[in-house]
């Protein structure tokens, strides 16, 4: 059994007014598009987001054929990685694919190659530039949760900071480019983020 975890619990402040998680995008609210394509290559899915989010989320997600579950931030607002902590806290698989709710270009074959990258470690992480794609990559759910707990405890509210805490593995550049294309990372933040990836659905 495979998980998937999206983080959704963001304020979207540089969307403007109204959460970009279920905003529009080419007809179809972002957070579906990932839990679409997310999806595919897991047997279950958990969306951590705050309440308020919920019932807005829960429409978006609707006939969705795993019938995601909501891990709900008990103190909002202390940034991804709690989220994550949140979402992993809360699934049944071994393995959990996290991914951002922002990301609606998540390449779901991509995906299970991390899932076969973590296999027997405790977390499998792409690094396609200087930077951790620590919101789109496989953990061990109990390893990451409590490397996160551990981390939130010492008041480290930095993203990398629990992957230090764990076994992992890094996926770079040349592993990354061998299985899928950059797009997979893509996040959208703003509204001109939004209309340019619109045309191309
Ligand atoms: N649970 C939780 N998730 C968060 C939090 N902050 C950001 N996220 C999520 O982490 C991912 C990346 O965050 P950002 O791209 O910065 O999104 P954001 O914080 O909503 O947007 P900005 O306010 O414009 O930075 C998104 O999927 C967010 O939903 C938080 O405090 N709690």
């Amino acid at each position: 059994m495979r998980a998937g975890v999206i983080v959704a619990g963001g304020r979207s402040t540089r969307f403007g007014d109204s959460d970009k998680a279920v905003a529009d995008l080419a007809g179809t609210p972002m957070v579906r598009r990932v839990a679409d394509r997310l999806g595919e290559a897991v047997d279950e899915l958990v969306v951590n987001c705050r309440e308020d989010q919920v019932e807005a989320i829960d429409t978006a997600l609707s006939d969705h054929t795993l019938e995601p579950t909501f891990a709900l931030d008990e103190d909002p607002d202390q940034g991804p990685m709690a989220g994550i902590a949140t979402g992993l806290g809360a699934v049944d698989s071994e393995y959990a694919a996290v991914v951002a709710c922002d990301m609606p270009f998540v390449d779901p074959t991509f995906v299970d190659y991390l899932f076969e990258r973590a296999a027997s470690h405790e977390a499998a992480v792409p690094r396609p530039d200087e930077w951790f794609q620590t919101t789109q990559a496989v953990y061990h759910a109990d390893a990451m949760h409590d490397a996160c707990q551990r981390a939130l405890e010492r008041g480290e509210h930095k993203i990398v900071e629990p992957l230090f805490d764990l076994e992992y593995v890094v996926v770079e550049r040349e592993d990354v480019l061998a299985h899928t294309s950059l797009d997979t990372f893509k996040n959208l933040n703003t509204r001109e983020e939004f209309e340019a990836a619109a045309e191309r659905f």
